[in-house]
């Protein structure tokens, strides 16, 4: 099979234009995936650069030969620093333009003329299968929760840095014809695997962010947006399977209802503002006094409920006394200064022939109203 390998790298161009639009659209519709806006420019950079690599021998070398690469080392780069956001990575703005000003230099005083194709070859065929692991590494180092998107586009990624290991070795063998276009069969492959590798990558990068979008809604429905700990529906989830697991275990578990004392002048004083400054000094506060097990959620207005697996009533009421006095003594730092605030707990232990979470948080609810009732900032065991 032969294929014209300018039209093959003109067709590659407008493939990756098309992408990149896409691209485009979705960071335009703020999905709440980071990294969308790198690869948009990274394919389009990439897709803009097969028309210089196009025109070779029609325009000036300075501009086929090192704007075109240049240019398709950026789109890679972009492609990196996009992958790095995804996962949640530093990204410093020289780190994009790096290899492509290392390479350009190097490209502009040896390979502009055609006396050295070869050697051209195997730079850029080692620079892109560079930029093709560097992605790959971040996919995979940084997916614990075995994300198939993320661990597609890694395999894609590491296949294509392949082909060009291979495509380096191959060209480093290779006489020197004068023309990147001639050397054995390795144009037309080089254009075949990458339409292909454009395609599989695109793909993957769509599945991976479909991926992070369903985790965000997920994410989004169990959590109270202010505080960003689980809300009562998620509570409710999580408390019924701990209860069937106590029970299996032969564990006792225990919860606490917390309420801020006297919030409504807090906020009437200080402004609804500070008001959820507080709700959020509260939570930090909290969560430094519980276990990595623990499950904190906000049951509504300024209003916390506590799950303690494993925890008798002894251990729920300990757990509630270092959460009362850690508040009472770490008052929130305001712009307008000091404000103290205190909380009332009501603590319960959960038997393993209780029925619901009604029950539950009616048997706390009463003991938390009994603290509120003999003075605010203190825990009543119900
Ligand atoms: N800033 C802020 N205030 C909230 C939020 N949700 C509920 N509130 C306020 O919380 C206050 C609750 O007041 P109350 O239920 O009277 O309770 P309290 O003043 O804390 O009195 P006690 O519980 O008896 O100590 C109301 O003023 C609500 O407007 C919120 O998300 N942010």
């Amino acid at each position: 099979m032969h294929l014209e390998v300018r039209t093959v790298y003109l067709m590659l161009a407008i493939a990756a234009l098309a992408a990149s639009g896409s691209l485009f659209l979705a960071e335009r519709m703020k999905l709440s995936v980071q990294g969308i806006k790198h690869w948009a420019w990274g394919f389009a950079i990439a897709g803009l650069s097969g028309f210089p690599l196009a025109a070779r021998g029609m325009i000036s070398p300075a501009l086929s030969v090192v704007l075109g690469n240049g240019m398709l080392l950026l789109g890679y780069s972009l492609i990196w620093t996009g992958t790095r956001q995804f996962v949640g990575a530093a990204v410093r703005t020289w780190s994009m333009f790096a290899v492509p000003l290392m390479a350009v230099p190097v490209l502009y005083f040896h390979f502009l003329d055609d006396s050295d194709v070869p050697g051209r070859l195997v730079l850029l065929s080692s620079l892109i299968a560079l930029l093709s692991v560097l992605p790959a590494w971040e996919l995979l180092r940084r997916n614990k929760e075995h994300r198939l998107g993320q661990s597609w586009v890694a395999w894609i990624l590491l296949a294509h840095a392949s082909f060009n290991i291979y495509r380096a070795a191959y060209s480093a063998a290779a006489t020197n014809v004068g023309d990147g276009y001639a050397i054995g069969t390795m144009p037309t492959a080089t254009g075949v695997e990458a339409f292909l590798f454009m395609m599989l990558l695109v793909l993957g990068l769509i599945i991976m962010m479909s991926n992070a979008l369903q985790m965000e809604l997920n994410r989004q429905a169990s959590r109270d947006p202010l505080t960003d700990t689980l809300n009562r529906r998620a509570f409710h989830v999580i408390f019924e399977s701990e209860l069937s697991r106590s029970r299996q275990a032969g564990q006792q578990l225990s919860v606490l209802l917390m309420d801020i004392d006297n919030f409504k002048q807090l906020n009437d004083t200080h402004g609804h503002a500070v008001g959820d400054l507080a709700l959020k000094h509260f939570v930090t506060m909290t969560s430094l006094c519980l276990r990595n097990q623990d499950i904190l959620a906000r049951f509504g207005g300024e209003e916390f409920m506590v799950l303690l697996p494993d925890a008798n009533i002894d251990a729920a009421q300990m757990v509630a006394e270092r959460i009362r006095s850690r508040l009472a003594s770490c008052p929130l730092i305001a712009p307008a200064g000091e404000i103290p605030f205190t909380v009332s707990i009501g603590a319960t232990a959960v038997l393993a022939q209780a029925s619901d979470l009604k029950e539950i948080f009616n048997r706390a609810d009463a003991a938390l109203y009994q603290a509120k009732l003999e003075g605010r900032n203190r825990i009543v065991v119900g």
